[in-house]
């Protein structure tokens, strides 16, 4: 399964996570907005198409950031994650999730999907580059 989300980041170096909703599996943990690929969409189209429909943001500038692999108990997904430097309007949680800025160092690696963690080390690194 090929899965893209983008991390919105602001000028301050804040990100955007969202959290998982309801009955989906690993409800209550944290992740970057995004989705699974449909039809013969790239990883950057669906990253644009799904921070339309989870946050209604138009996605400007952005850039590829890191590809994973990771094994779920039922699946193994392949990950592209893109950093967002710009968009139109603000974020807004189109399906009722809980969202919040965060800066990196404020995040801990177990409040987000067990897959998200190096994309969290690289973004600590970035941080440590600055
Ligand atoms: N969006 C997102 N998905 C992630 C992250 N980390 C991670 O392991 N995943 C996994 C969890 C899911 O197995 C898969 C995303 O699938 P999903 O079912 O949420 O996709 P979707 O938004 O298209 O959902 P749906 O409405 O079509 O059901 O990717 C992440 O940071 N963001
Ligand atoms: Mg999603």
């Amino acid at each position: 399964m090929q899965v893209a989300a983008g991390i919105l980041i602001d000028a301050s170096g804040r990100v955007l996570i969202t959290e998982r909703l309801g009955d989906s599996p690993f409800a209550g943990l944290w992740e970057f907005p995004g989705g699974k690929l449909q039809g013969d969409e790239t990883p950057a189209e669906a990253m644009v198409r799904e921070l339309r429909e989870e946050l209604a943001v138009e996605v400007g500038d952005s850039e590829h950031f890191m590809h994973l692999m990771h094994e779920y108990a039922d699946r193994s997904v392949e990950l592209d994650f893109f950093l967002v430097h710009s968009w139109q309007r603000e974020p807004i949680a189109c399906d009722g999730q809980a969202m919040e800025w965060r800066f990196p160092a404020d995040i801990s690696v177990a409040e987000l999907l067990p897959a998200d963690g190096p994309v969290l080390e690289a973004l600590l690194g970035r941080d440590r580059r600055v």
